[in-house]
């Protein structure tokens, strides 16, 4: 769309608008200028990131545990905490996933009070994604865009294109040309137009940053980024919500751009600030591939600014070598008394292998390293047994069935007679599970 008809859009859209809203403006998270809510994210001034403000007295009088609770089971139930003024947001079932309360995970691990904030099954594209999207898509609409875009690592561009399409939105997504077939066919299946970019994550976003300058589409994670991220704060409101309104002692969750880390942390304050939960100390911990860890990296050095990497790691989707919100992950991090760790490509295969056998969740890479993270900060005594700590699963692991092909064993193919089954379970239980396991591999 040409920037002119696009202007005009959005005036047209803004006089369509609900006018008891909730969000009030931009503001740069560095120098504190402040801008009308448009499609920018960044500061003219300074260039640092700009963020959604609310009236929060105004919200302590709209929002009670019971008004929530009486909501959308979605995302949708705390509206009056995200940056839309429509009373009919994009609603294709986002959010309220599983809080589930670990049985046999936290035993093998030794702790006593462990909860798996489940995003593998969110709706519909089954990663987080879909929480930031349908807050930034609703955005749009109401900002007049026509077309909307992402660069991506592979959950972003199945969920925009998924919520396009229910939208009735033209889209398109531009990923690295090296993603997983789960990732690639999880867009396509959404007819958007898809671009495999030659080169990495970094690359992709830079060159998207140009298009969204040349062409005015809604680029959920560039000009509409300060929307766009204020969805990740359900992820910290849900989890309060499904605690019995209270806050966990410790969250573990896993970092790319550090978006994700740093909006669980403006929920769970937002809250406290109009009352619905009591003010906790809650530590914070982030979850980094060693093949990217460029945050996990400025923190154990104590570093103020972040340097960016070439990423090379199994995890895909958390490979992002210059975290816009990095240095603010690391901030919260040591504010919290809480960690960022690191761990191989093994450990990550090891995390998605212990999480299905202990707890039957499939999670991808990313879950993965966060579960092997959760491991380590345990065997390291960074987690105290009896702290309620929440581990944030965001992906499913269908999208990176690549990453353990080879280490879960096969099928064990016989003949359909009886005793053709026999023998193969005799071998079976002789070897063992596991060690029958290795000998096919
Ligand atoms: C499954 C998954 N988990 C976690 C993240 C990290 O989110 P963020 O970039 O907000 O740190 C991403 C993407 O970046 C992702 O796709
Ligand atoms: N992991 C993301 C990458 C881009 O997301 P951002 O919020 O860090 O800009 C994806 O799933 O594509």
């Amino acid at each position: 769309m040409h920037k002119k008809i696009q202007i005009m859009t959005q005036v047209i859209a803004k006089h369509n608008q609900s006018p008891i809203t909730t969000f009030n403006n931009l503001k740069c998270k560095e120098c504190g200028a402040e801008y009308e809510l448009q499609a920018i994210h960044v500061c003219e001034l300074c260039f640092g990131p700009l963020e959604v403000t609310y009236d929060y007295s105004g919200l302590c009088s709209q929002v009670t545990r019971e008004s929530i609770a009486s909501g959308p089971n979605s995302i949708w139930r705390y509206r009056q905490f995200l940056p839309v003024a429509s009373d009919h947001p994009i609603d294709v079932g986002t959010g309220m996933t599983p809080l589930v309360f670990s049985q046999r995970l936290a035993r093998r691990l030794g702790l006593k009070n462990l909860y798996i904030k489940n995003d593998a099954v969110n709706m519909p594209t089954l990663s987080f994604k879909d929480r930031v999207v349908s807050v930034a898509l609703t955005r749009a609409r109401e900002l007049g865009f026509t077309t909307v875009s992402c660069a991506s690592t592979g959950n972003l561009a199945n969920s925009t294109a998924a919520i396009a399409a229910h939208a009735g939105l033209d889209c398109y997504v531009f990923i690295p040309a090296d993603l997983e077939a789960g990732k690639v066919i999880g867009s396509l299946i959404y007819s958007p137009t898809l671009m495999a970019v030659e080169g990495n994550y970094d690359q992709v976003n830079r060159l998207c940053s140009e298009i969204a300058n040349t062409y005015g589409w809604g680029f959920v994670n560039i000009n509409l980024r300060p929307y766009y991220s204020e969805g990740s704060k359900t992820l910290g409101f849900e989890v309060a919500e499904q605690l019995g309104w209270k806050l966990p002692d410790h969250i573990v969750a896993p970092l790319a751009s550090g978006s994700l880390f740093t909006k669980i942390y403006k929920g769970f304050h937002e809250f406290v600030k109009v009352g619905l939960v009591e003010d906790k100390a809650v530590r914070f911990s982030g979850a980094q591939a060693e093949g990217c860890s460029p945050i996990a990296q400025a923190f154990k050095r104590g570093m103020d600014f972040i340097q960016p990497v070439k990423p090379k790691t199994i995890a895909k989707s958390i490979a992002i070598g210059n975290p816009a919100d990095g240095i603010y992950a690391t901030e919260i991090a040591r504010k919290t008394g809480g960690n960022i760790e690191s761990v191989t490509d093994q450990e990550i295969i090891e995390g998605m292998k212990l999480l299905a056998e202990t707890e039957g969740i499939f999670t991808e890479t990313a879950g993965g390293t966060t579960i092997a993270v959760l491991k380590k900060l345990v065997e390291s005594g960074k987690i105290d047994s009896e702290e309620t700590t929440v581990v944030y699963i965001t992906g499913n692991g269908l999208k990176t069935q690549e990453a353990v092909q080879g280490y879960i064993g096969e099928a064990l193919t016989i003949e359909a007679k009886l005793d053709s089954f026999e023998r193969k379970l005799e071998r079976s239980r002789t070897l063992g599970r596991l060690e029958w396991q290795q000998v096919l591999v």
